[in-house]
């Protein structure tokens, strides 16, 4: 569809783009990245042939752009430049009617009913139908620059050449008219070739993206080809971290600040613990970076507050998230920073652990109901639990992991646990064999995100040997004390 092969040029006599080439397939969406200055909006200018390249091509359907006249170029490309110099003298309708105009044939007005139709479902995709008799100057940016999305739409062509189409829009009107250029590329074959700033935008909404340093292209391909850490660090001289979306296989970023906020606690103890009528609260004067599987904000991030709450043994509610949230606000805790975990058994008796290590320091609490416990190799020949019996384990560590050693630490201990599970004969009583769990355990892995850095925390780390050594300590004796309680 698109053909630009080895373009250079810029303004008077300074080279801006410096031989770019690439191909861009009918219904694909390539999406144009790099600092500002780079030469994005030139490299739209040369390509619409709003400027001439000092040497190189464009070619659509093979056809080089200056064997076209301009009404034959504007039904085949409509360009969405950068900034739109307007006197806004004109209404939204009549803004709009000007993307037909390559569509008009001879001297008097010749509006059909594709014309009109195509006006009307360009202001709807927009959202801009209700403004239509309204001037522009009466319109905020982000409806002006809808207004002008809904023109470039109008003019009904096969290549649309946007530079910073999201320009002035709140994170809902993103979203609308991405959603709907998207679906013109997939569903129409329109084919899109945009500028952004914004890499997350780029990376979800494009099949491809080619990204430009000086002028010149630094990479091209696929989004996770292209956003990766170091070169995007590179090219844009700023810190990021990359991550992956919690729903498309699109690689996201994440600025890196460069200050430390000044925390008042640099570190956590034993003395955060609070125990409760109902509960075991630890709680911290500044946010850690969490990895869990709780019943309430579970998963990956920033939280101060973790609570092991007591249920009754006959605990049995419908929606347990919901009433859950609803005992966390009860308990004047902040339900945004509030890790909570629950168990039948009385969290008063948790056994509470803290180890000094070379890095800093660890704490380790456990509660042990083992009344359900299963050997997960045997889990396979059950259909249903029976009792009930749950082991929740937070490791808290004064120290700086990565995502690696959250993962690593969630496994040591894990198999710290069921080593306690061993130690203690604990047993799965329909198969006969030594349990390795209850089928309701939790775990929660927290660390300050200060002080030393920790790439892994396998059982040869010396934060992995700490989990290991703790989780099994403090396993084995809440198992004795459940046993003790049974005994009674
Ligand atoms: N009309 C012009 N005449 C002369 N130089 C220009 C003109 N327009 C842009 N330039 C220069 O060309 C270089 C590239 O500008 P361009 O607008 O293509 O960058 P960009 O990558 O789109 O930047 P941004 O992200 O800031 O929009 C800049 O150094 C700019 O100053």
């Amino acid at each position: 569809m698109l053909k630009v092969e080895q373009i250079s040029g810029g303004y008077h006599q300074t080279p801006i783009v410096r031989d770019i080439s690439f191909l861009v397939n009918k219904g694909e969406f390539l999406g144009i990245l790099g600092p500002n200055g780079c030469g994005k909006s030139t490299l739209i200018k040369m390509i619409s042939g709003i400027l001439k390249p000092t040497s190189g091509k464009v070619l659509i359907d093979g056809i080089p752009i200056e064997k076209l006249n301009p009404r034959q170029l504007a039904k085949k490309m409509t360009v969405l430049p950068q900034m739109q110099s307007n006197t806004f003298s004109t209404t939204v309708r009549e803004t709009v009617e000007i993307g037909r105009y390559p569509h008009q044939s001879g001297f008097f007005s010749s509006w059909s009913e594709e014309d009109e139709e195509a006006v009307i479902k360009a202001m709807e995709l927009t959202d801009v139908l209700k403004y239509q008799d309204t001037n522009l100057e009466f319109l905020s940016g982000g409806e002006r620059q809808r207004v002008f999305i809904a023109q470039a739409l109008a003019q009904s062509s096969e290549l649309l050449l946007l530079d910073e189409p999201t320009n002035y829009l709140d994170i809902a009107h993103q979203k609308q008219i991405l959603d709907m250029i998207r679906k013109e590329v997939t569903e129409h074959g329109l084919t899109v070739v945009s500028v952004f700033h914004d890499i997350n935008l780029a990376s979800l909404y494009c099949d491809h993206l080619l990204l430009m340093e000086a002028g010149s292209v630094k990479a091209y391909g696929e989004p996770h080809e292209v956003i990766i850490e170091q070169q995007i660090m590179d090219v844009y001289e700023a810190r990021i971290s990359t991550q992956a979306h919690p729903e498309q296989p699109k690689p996201q970023m994440a600025i890196l600040p460069d200050f430390e906020e000044q925390r008042k606690e640099k570190s956590v103890s034993l003395s955060n613990i609070q125990k409760g009528e109902d509960y075991i609260a630890f709680i911290a004067e500044f946010p850690l970076k969490v990895l869990s599987s709780a019943v309430h904000n579970a998963g990956l991030g920033w939280y101060a507050t973790f609570i092991n709450r007591t249920v009754p043994q006959e605990y049995d509610i419908e929606n347990v998230k919901t009433e859950f949230l609803q005992y966390i606000i009860e308990k004047g805790f902040s339900p945004t920073n509030t890790v909570g975990m629950m168990t039948a058994v009385d969290t008063k008796k948790a056994v509470m652990k803290e180890y000094l290590a070379p890095f800093g320091s660890l704490i380790v609490i456990v509660t042990a109901g083992i009344g359900g416990a299963i050997d997960v190799s045997h889990a396979y020949e059950r259909t249903a639990y029976q009792t009930i019996g749950t082991i929740n384990t937070w490791v808290i560590i004064n120290g700086k992991l990565s995502e690696e050693a959250f993962v690593q630490g969630m496994m040591t201990a894990t198999e710290a646990k069921s080593k306690a599970l061993q130690t203690e004969k604990v047993m799965d009583k329909l198969s006969n064999t030594i349990a390795t769990g209850t089928p309701t355990d939790s775990l929660l892995v927290a660390a300050t995100q200060q002080g030393e850095f920790m790439q892994y925390a396998g059982p040869l780390t010396e934060v992995g040997k700490m989990i290991g050594k703790g989780v099994y300590e403090a396993t084995v004796e809440a198992i004795q004390i459940y046993k003790r309680e049974m005994e009674r």
